[in-house]
């Protein structure tokens, strides 16, 4: 049985949860906080906001949700990481330092076949503003805000490369060829969605939230529609 609308729950240890809470609401679905494991069995899918992937790699063991969630995620769960929550839902994680080989403190929960470089736009850019062209998103160039973000420096064969800025200083290994010149900030994977910014930070677009919900219903058979772009009814 599927109802119509999907369940979208947002982890709710750190970060901006009340915006994402608000943007998945406006798209139609019902959104809630998960802090527990009994409250992340109850949903179809889970946003994992922004914050700090090393607190948030503590918070999750302390609310027993690591395992619970990486256990969703092998079954198929569809997800979606902005920024700290991109860093959590990779593979492998690199420090910011070029000395440390893994980011020591990250526990990841590997449902993304990517390498992605935690803090990777250096302390003088800790934030930034860019216009993005994003595959699978229609309209006027996405405004994307970038705060301490990483950057995804390599992907594996499953990966799609959904947005990338052009490039400053040296590219990494693999990277080139994984983005032809650009540093890639935004990929998918099957069900899972992850950008380096914060969608839910610019006000009057949920573009990325919409593209989400897409994603949930084709990956479940939710029949409901996902209301359509606009910006009237922010
Ligand atoms: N805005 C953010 O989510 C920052 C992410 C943070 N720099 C980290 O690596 O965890």
């Amino acid at each position: 049985m599927n109802p119509a609308q999907p369940v979208v729950g947002v982890l709710a240890l750190q970060g901006g949860v009340a915006e994402h809470l608000a943007a998945l609401r406006r798209t139609g679905v019902t959104a809630c906080p998960v802090r527990r494991p009994e409250e992340l069995a109850e949903v179809d899918a889970l946003v994992l906001p922004g914050g700090e992937s090393t607190t948030m790699t503590r918070l999750l063991d302390t609310f027993e949700l690591f395992e619970p969630l990486r256990a969703r995620l092998r079954e198929g769960m569809p997800a979606y990481g902005s920024c700290a929550g991109m860093v959590l839902l990779a593979d492998s994680v690199l420090d910011d330092r070029p000395d440390v080989r893994d980011s020591p403190g990250v526990r990841t929960l590997g449902a993304l076949d990517v390498v992605v470089r935690r803090n990777a736009f250096g302390r003088q850019v800790d934030s930034f503003e860019a216009d993005l062209a994003f595959e699978g998103i229609e309209g006027p160039a996405l405004r994307a805000v970038f705060i301490r973000a990483p950057r995804v420096e390599k992907t594996g064969a499953d990966v799609t490369v959904l947005a990338s800025v052009p490039s400053s200083g040296e590219p990494a290994d693999g990277e080139a060829e994984a983005t032809g010149g650009g540093t890639i900030v935004a990929v998918r994977q099957g069900p899972v969605l992850a950008t380096a910014f914060h969608p839910e930070l610019v006000n009057g677009d949920d573009r990325v939230h919409r593209l989400f919900v897409r994603m949930i219903h084709e990956n479940s058979g939710h029949t409901g529609p996902v209301r359509p772009d606009t910006t009237e009814d922010t």
